[in-house]
């Protein structure tokens, strides 16, 4: 069980986390996904011991290992997690058996039974064949293999990924994906995973928190919080495509929406209305719940049309099943579904 208590964590009068509380079974694969600057790396250094919370507890398996109420933390090397970076920092003046060997040395491991482990794990990643190259004779994916290989070799029961697969192209970064799901069956570690990017996020984890300015938006299984969004910016976070979302305020007997009046009950004076993409259409002509929109994207996706459209700083995804006729920069009328999927209020909390 990893246990994270109302940490917190400020540099000088910043706060880069705030008061965040999670808790993961054994085994889980936890994904912190949010933008640059939420504090998602923040919180991975202080569950590897990198950095000493301001306040909060951390818990591997029932064991404090982080007390930032009583300013005391478990060295790095003493908290039985491994930290794969997004740099690989491999020794460059080691083979790749000696990088993966190193750790086990520093626990004197006797040299049967690390040989015997090296070899395991080598395998366990697919680059036995490599084992008496040194870094700068492998590639970058192979590079980051080796990490991960040095990483899990020592058995961590809490692994951290602090976005390992930033460095790689798209197609190795699928591949990888497949691999660290593997990985993560074969070892049973509890895995903490940091990544902007949600689709790696909906792909591989079993719980994810979405972060945003410090705080834990959401946390949940991937599918909650693409049914259930908790908040506006969990909506607009997650989700292929993401939802739509858009101001509503009182004009008169009904809503300013878009640019536009619409006759909607909405629950209150201001709100944000969420509309799903595969809930809203295009129509030929204009009036009712339409939006004119400039005709940005259209992407094809599974035999059906993703079609993006932008006006005044809102931008509005529909799915449709045939592709518009009009060309990029043309004006196309957004038709909204007469009912919301949900609503948020003004400071995005859920309130439908
Ligand atoms: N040592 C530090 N001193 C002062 N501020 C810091 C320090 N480390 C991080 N911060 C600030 O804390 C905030 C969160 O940083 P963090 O690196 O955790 O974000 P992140 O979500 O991992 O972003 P990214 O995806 O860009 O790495 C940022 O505003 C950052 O500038």
């Amino acid at each position: 069980m990893l246990d994270i208590r109302n940490l917190t964590k400020r540099f000088g009068s910043f706060e880069a986390v705030t008061n965040v509380s999670i808790s993961a079974p054994d085994g889980a694969f936890l994904v912190l996904l949010g933008p640059s600057g939420c504090g998602k790396t923040t919180l991975l250094r202080m569950l590897a011991g990198l950095e000493l919370p301001s306040a909060g507890q951390i818990v591997f398996d029932g064991q404090t290992v982080s007390d930032g109420d009583r300013d005391w933390s478990v060295d790095p090397a003493k908290r039985n997690s491994g930290l794969v970076f997004q740099s690989y920092a491999l020794w460059p003046h080691m083979s790749v058996r000696g990088n993966v060997e190193w750790p086990l040395k520093v626990m004197s491991m006797p040299k049967a039974d690390r040989a015997a482990r090296v070899r395991e794990v080598l395998e366990l990643l697919d680059i036995a064949p490599l084992a008496d190259r040194y870094p700068n004779e492998i590639s970058g994916g192979q590079q980051q293999r080796v990490a991960i290989a040095r990483t899990i070799a020592p058995k961590p029961s809490v692994l951290l990924f602090d976005e390992p697969l930033s460095n790689l192209d798209a197609k190795l970064r699928v591949e990888m994906r497949t691999e660290l799901m593997r990985l993560h069956r074969a070892t049973g570690a509890t895995t903490v995973y940091v990544t902007h990017d949600q689709i790696e996020a909906m792909t591989m984890a079993t719980h994810v928190a979405v972060m945003n300015e410090g705080r834990v938006q959401q946390f949940g299984p991937p599918a909650d919080l693409v049914d259930h969004p908790a908040t506006a910016f969990v909506a607009t976070f997650v989700g292929t495509p993401p939802k739509n979302v858009v101001p509503v305020v009182r004009n008169g007997a009904g809503y300013r929406v878009g640019g536009r009046h619409m006759t909607l009950s909405a629950p209150a004076d201001h709100c944000l209305a969420m509309f799903r993409a595969e809930n809203m259409t295009l129509s030929d002509r204009e009036g009712g719940m339409t939006l004119p929109m400039e005709l940005v994207e259209t992407t094809a996706i599974a035999g059906r049309t993703m079609v993006t459209g932008l006006r005044d700083g809102l931008r509005l995804t529909a799915i449709v099943d045939r592709a518009p006729t009009a060309r990029i920069g043309d004006t196309v009328q957004f038709r909204l579904p007469p009912e919301p999927d949900s609503w948020f209020g003004p400071d995005g909390e859920r309130i439908g």
